[in-house]
């Protein structure tokens, strides 16, 4: 089996080289692509020039745009990246008749609501960045490709740009954080995401029944305040001296930023569980695990 890997120097696609790997033949693109294969989702003609030389049986499509505030001033570049690249890779899928996995996420929801959102609640992004995010989705659900469409939250790993790695660096920095405590949702590992979808696309591949979209978040629930205060006292407890004495909570309202952010962010993975067996472990272990890989 030949697996085309795209955006593997980003957090979850850094890990899916590695969950991956058993399953077959993993071709793993960056940016810059390698010989012959672009890898540069901006260049999709020559993009997809080169994934119908490949043939891959599987596409696996970890790049994205996602700079969320960014991409309220920039919506032209993060719909080709997010919706435009995403609907010509599940065009050429369909035409190989090729798997997609794809990655999605809570910011397709406008957080409404104390319930965890299900895969069938209605849509309505309240950014740029979510609405690109969905319309990538609705055009892999067009093209007829069998797909797995898996949204998560809150991702975080060892090697990226994270919250997590924000909050570590502005507490050596400052003695007060202002973080927002009315937004709830749980951090993800990169790591969990990647072993997941292994596991997902291997019985996909077997069961084309199980084509379609899950929700893919770690157990458990926070908001961003709790998950800050956890990542400083967990690095504290590892012997990190941290400047940041006072983690205020403070609700959205006093934290403006160019994107709006859900409120609810929490996903239900019911789904996911009954119909590939997979349960989700709670957020905690996860990012201790994590802080231990950075920091010591
Ligand atoms: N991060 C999060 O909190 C969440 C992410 N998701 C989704 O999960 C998926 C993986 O996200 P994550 O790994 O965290 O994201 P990252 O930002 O860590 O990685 C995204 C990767 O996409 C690459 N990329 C951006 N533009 C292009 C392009 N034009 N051509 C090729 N590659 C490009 C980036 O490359 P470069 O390094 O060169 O810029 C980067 O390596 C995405 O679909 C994202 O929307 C869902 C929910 C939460
Ligand atoms: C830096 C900082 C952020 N915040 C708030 C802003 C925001 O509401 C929240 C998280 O900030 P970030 O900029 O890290 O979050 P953001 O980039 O919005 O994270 C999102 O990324 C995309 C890609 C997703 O798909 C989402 O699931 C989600 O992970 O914390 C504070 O309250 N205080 C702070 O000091
Ligand atoms: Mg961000």
């Amino acid at each position: 089996m030949k697996i085309l890997l795209l955006g593997s120097n980003g957090q979850v696609g850094w890990e899916l080289q590695r969950s991956l790997a058993p399953l077959g033949e993993v071709v793993a693109l960056d940016r810059s692509g390698a010989p012959g294969l672009c890898g540069d989702l901006s260049r999709m003609d020559e993009l997809a020039a080169g994934v119908r030389r490949l043939a891959p049986d599987v596409i696996v499509n970890a790049a994205a745009y996602t700079a969320v505030d960014k991409a309220e001033s920039e919506p032209e570049l993060a719909h080709a990246i997010n919706a435009g690249a995403v609907g010509r890779l599940a065009a050429e899928a369909a035409a190989l008749g090729a798997w997609l996995v794809h990655y999605s996420t809570d910011y397709v929801f406008d957080g409404s609501g104390g319930q965890p959102w299900r895969e069938d609640a209605a849509t309505a992004p309240l950014s740029v960045y979510g609405r690109t995010k969905l319309a990538g989705e609705e055009a892999i659900r067009a093209s007829g490709c069998r797909h797995l469409i898996l949204r998560t939250s809150w991702v975080y790993a060892a090697r990226g740009g994270n919250f997590a790695r924000t909050m570590l660096r502005l507490a050596t920095e400052r003695e007060r954080l202002t973080v927002i405590a009315d937004q709830t949702g749980a951090p993800t590992g990169a790591d969990l995401i990647a072993d997941v979808s292994a596991h997902a696309l291997r019985s996909a591949m077997r069961d084309a029944n199980l084509s379609g979209t899950y929700h893919l978040a770690a157990a458990g629930e926070t908001s961003w305040h709790g998950y800050a205060r956890f990542v400083i006292e967990e690095a504290r407890a590892l012997g990190i001296a941290l400047k940041a004495t006072d983690i205020a909570a403070i609700p959205t309202s006093d934290y403006p930023t160019p994107a709006r952010r859900p409120l609810n962010s929490r996903l239900d993975t019911t789904r996911l569980r009954q119909r590939f067996g997979l349960a989700l472990p709670d957020w905690r272990p996860g990012v201790r695990r994590m802080l231990r890989e950075v920091l010591q």
